[in-house]
This record gives C-alpha cells, structure tokens and sequence, in this order.
C-alpha cells in the first residue's frame, strides 16, 4: 500500500474574478521510503497539491473534492486538531526561503528545540541536547555553535539544515520539500541534496520534492509526477522518464529536451517549449496542453484526455502516448 495517495484532488480559489481551479483532478502517490519528484512549469499547482495535504491553503482556497488517504486514512474528513497532530507527527514541510520560515529573534537552539517541547514533551535541557545531535545528523559542522547562533548569522545552505533538522526533529513519515534548494547556488545544492538522500536511506522517509528544475529531479527522485495546469499528465519511475522510454507525454518530451546537455554546445539555444501556460480561468476545452503541442489534432482540441496505464508503472494523460505514433500529427 502506498504511504500517500492523493486521489482526484480539487483545490479551488474563490478571486474576485472567479473560481480559480489550480488544482484540477490530481492523482499521484508515494510509496514508503521512496522519493516522488514533482515537475512542472510555475503556476501548475504543485505547491497547491502539496499544501492541500496538510490543509495549509491560503484562507480564499478549498478542497473542492477528492480524497487524501495517508495510511489509508483519508486526511480531508479530519478535524483541524486531527490534522494538527498530523503536522507535528507524520508530515513535516520544508519551503525555498528558510528566512521567511525561521524567527530572526531567536537562535537556532530555541526554534529547533520547540518541536520536542511541544509534541515530544521534554524538557528544556533535554531537547537543546536532542538539538546538538540533529544539526550533526544533518551535518553541520560545529553544532554547538550554530545552536547559540541567530538565522541571519548562517549562510544559505546553512540556515536549509537547519529546516531540515526542525522537519526531521519528530521523525515525520513524509517531508514535503517545496523547491528547498531553488535559492541555493549549485554546489550547496548538490550538497543539500544528497543530504536529504542519505537521510531517507537512513530513516526510511518518503519525500515529496516539488522542483521546475528535471535536472534536480534527475539527482532526487525515485519516481515523477509531471504536472501542467491543474493536473498530473504523466506519471512514471525515475528511470522511465530519463531513458528516453516508448512511450511519453509531449509536455514531459518538451521538458527534457529543455535541459541542458553537457555535449551542448555553450552558444546553441535550448529547445524550450514555446507559447505560455494558459491563465487558470481560461483553461483550454480538449487537452489542457494541446495549444502548445506540436502534435496537436482537431481531437485533442475538443476532447480532454484522460490518464492511461501504458504499463503497470506508466501513466501518461494524452490520445497519442506511444511517440513512435506521434510522428504524422501537426
Ligand atoms: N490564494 C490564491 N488565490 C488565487 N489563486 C491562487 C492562490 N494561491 C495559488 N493560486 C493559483 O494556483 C495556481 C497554482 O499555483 P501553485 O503555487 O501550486 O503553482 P506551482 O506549480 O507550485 O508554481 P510555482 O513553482 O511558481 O510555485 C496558480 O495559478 C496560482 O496563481
């Protein structure tokens, strides 16, 4: 059974201008102790998804319909308290800019302690011992040190340790990582990222990665979750997407062909996919990316396709999901 099964999920805004669907139908999961990477464009609903599964939407948002099942559990029939508990004990989440979710006036001790004191219920001097041996864990070289220090004394990678010693403080099943290292130049990416990788080993955590970048998704993920407008349109393991498998969706084709390669020549212009993502109140009638593909038919125009198991660990939500069949289109 899978830890995390989001199933037909619709997260709604209520705007001036109308409903927004920013999420609109999304299925994926995620199986204990493996990595799901979350892609798409900005505006796709990744981060919406993600926060609907532990309810922290902004006060205009909604789950509209669908279900949430963690451990089989569906989350969205708790109560608020349930779901509290459910934030301090199973599901933790860690976001791009630790300044914003860090307090500037209290050092690193006392806000990496706070969990332990709260939801553990251990004392003051208990957990500021339990606070050295989480910021080693995370490999912070003078633990008691940075433990006196303020956030705006630590560097960038730093301070996303720290984050992620107060996500992992109460040894949560699932860490939502909303784009964790989008700040961070690349070397301390790299870093934080094979971090997070020998943490699941070793703690047997499943992660949620929500990334623009595939060439982050390629370092992290066991398995991938595209997303485009509101929905999942393709969903595969690792493997599947990055070996050029028979059969993708043209969104997740256009994707791949936008990362750079290293026999890329420095000057050559990258392949991005052209035109924009449609605006979440004039969503296209037929398939959501149809006016972007270049294989687009009068079909795709008209009719939404819906996801199609083209293997037993392949989804792809498109009428022409074998590539070989897409050459004659458009
Ligand atoms: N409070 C809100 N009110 C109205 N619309 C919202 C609100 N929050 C998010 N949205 C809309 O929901 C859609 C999905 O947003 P979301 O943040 O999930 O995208 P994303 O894929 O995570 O993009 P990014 O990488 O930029 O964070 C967007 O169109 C966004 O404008």
């Amino acid at each position: 059974m899978a830890l995390l099964e989001l199933k037909d999920l619709h997260t709604f805004f209520r705007t001036k201008k109308g409903i927004v669907k920013a999420v609109n139908g999304v299925s994926y999961s995620v199986e204990a102790g493996r990595t799901l990477g979350v892609v798409g464009e900005s505006g796709s609903g990744k981060s919406v998804s993600a926060m609907s599964i532990l309810q922290l939407l902004d006060g205009n948002g909604y789950i509209d319909s669908g279900e949430i099942l963690f451990e089989g559990r569906d989350l969205t029939k708790l109560t608020e308290k349930e779901m509290y508990s459910v934030r301090g004990n199973d599901i933790s989440v860690i976001f791009q800019e630790p300044m914003t979710s860090l307090n500037p006036v209290f050092t690193v001790s006392r806000q990496v302690s706070e969990p332990f004191i709260i939801h553990q219920g251990m004392t003051k001097k208990q957990a500021a011992a339990k606070v050295i041996e989480m910021l080693a864990d995370v490999k912070i070289a003078n633990p008691h040190i940075v433990a006196k220090q303020y956030p705006h004394q630590l560097s960038g990678g730093m301070r996303q340790r720290v984050m992620i010693a107060m996500a992992l403080a109460c040894k949560p099943k699932l860490l939502i990582a909303d784009e964790p290292t989008t700040a961070l130049d690349v070397t301390i990416q790299a870093q934080i990222l094979k971090l997070m990788n020998d943490l699941k080993e070793e703690h047997g955590t499943s992660i949620i990665f929500i990334t623009h970048d595939l060439g982050v998704i390629r370092q992290i993920a066991d398995d991938v979750a595209v997303m485009y407008c509101g929905q999942v349109v393709e969903m595969a393991p690792a493997g599947t997407i990055f070996m050029g498998a028979e059969f993708s969706h043209p969104y997740t084709e256009g994707l791949m062909n936008s990362i750079p390669r290293l026999s890329t020549p420095t000057h050559t212009r990258l392949d991005a996919i052209p035109g924009a993502v449609p605006h979440p109140l004039k969503l296209p009638k037929g398939c959501k990316f149809a006016p972007r593909c270049k294989y687009a038919t009068e079909r795709c125009l008209n009719e939404e396709p819906e996801m199609i198991h083209v293997s037993e660990t392949q989804q792809v939500r498109c009428f022409y999901p074998r590539k070989e069949d897409r050459h004659g289109k458009k």
